[in-house]
């Protein structure tokens, strides 16, 4: 039955008729990635590359978070955040708690798995970073990939410049043995990586 008397001032609309979010309205996704970029460029405002051009830092981690939404097809915010904050503990003076806090737990989490414990010997260091990586979350071997993709790129491209032939291989064989503990994780990642790896080895 027809209700009587004037309409409602607002439409009322059930649940099923307000329209779902187009996906590129987010707001909270893409807010915590524009906070993870502030939040890295200002913790690495200070450090260059190796590379002779002494490119700015922060074009690393931005462009590890760009391999994974333009070629590995990543869009989930939390990975895209810790591809961007993925450096800062391991190479500025921020700790794990504060990223906690800023970021939350399931970042905290991923970012702890790819900082590497600076206070071993770069041989221990190394080692870990293979024995451990097949044991990791999926979050954290996304971050891995894009992160190996990106260095052995710049490697190829203008390797650091005090390195010679023998420790670019170097870098090229241990990236391999890293990233087979990834294997599964992200086809065109992994294609990529063969493809460079196949080209240096
Ligand atoms: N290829 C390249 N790497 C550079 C450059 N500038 C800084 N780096 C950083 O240096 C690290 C690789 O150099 P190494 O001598 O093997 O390692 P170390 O700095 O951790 O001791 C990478 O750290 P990472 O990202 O933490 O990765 P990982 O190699 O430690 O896994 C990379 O990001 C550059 O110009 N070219
Ligand atoms: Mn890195």
């Amino acid at each position: 039955m027809e209700k009587e008397g004037p309409p409602p001032a607002y439409p009322d609309l059930s649940e099923e008729q307000i329209p779902a979010p187009p996906p590129y309205s987010d707001a909270s996704g893409i807010m915590l990635i524009v906070k993870a970029t502030d939040f890295a460029a200002r913790k690495h405002r200070k450090q260059k590359r190796k590379d002779p051009q002494q490119t700015p830092y922060i074009n690393h981690p931005v462009g590890v978070a760009r391999i994974l939404t333009s070629e590995g097809g990543i869009t989930d915010p939390i990975v895209l955040a810790a591809a961007i904050l993925h450096d800062t503990v391991e190479d500025t003076n921020t700790t794990i708690d504060e990223i906690e806090q800023e970021f939350g737990r399931e970042i905290r989490n991923i970012i702890a798995e790819v900082t590497d414990d600076k206070s071993l010997p770069k041989e221990k260091r190394k080692a870990l970073q293979v024995e451990q990586t097949p044991h990791k979350s999926r979050q954290a071997k996304l971050v891995k990939l894009a992160d190996k993709l990106y260095n052995l790129r710049d490697i190829e491209r203008s390797p650091p410049v005090w390195w010679d032939c023998r420790r670019v291989k170097e870098y090229f064989k241990w990236s391999r043995d890293v990233i087979a503990g990834c294997k599964g994780t992200n086809d065109a990642l992994e294609a990529a990586l063969d493809d460079i790896i196949n080209r240096n080895l």
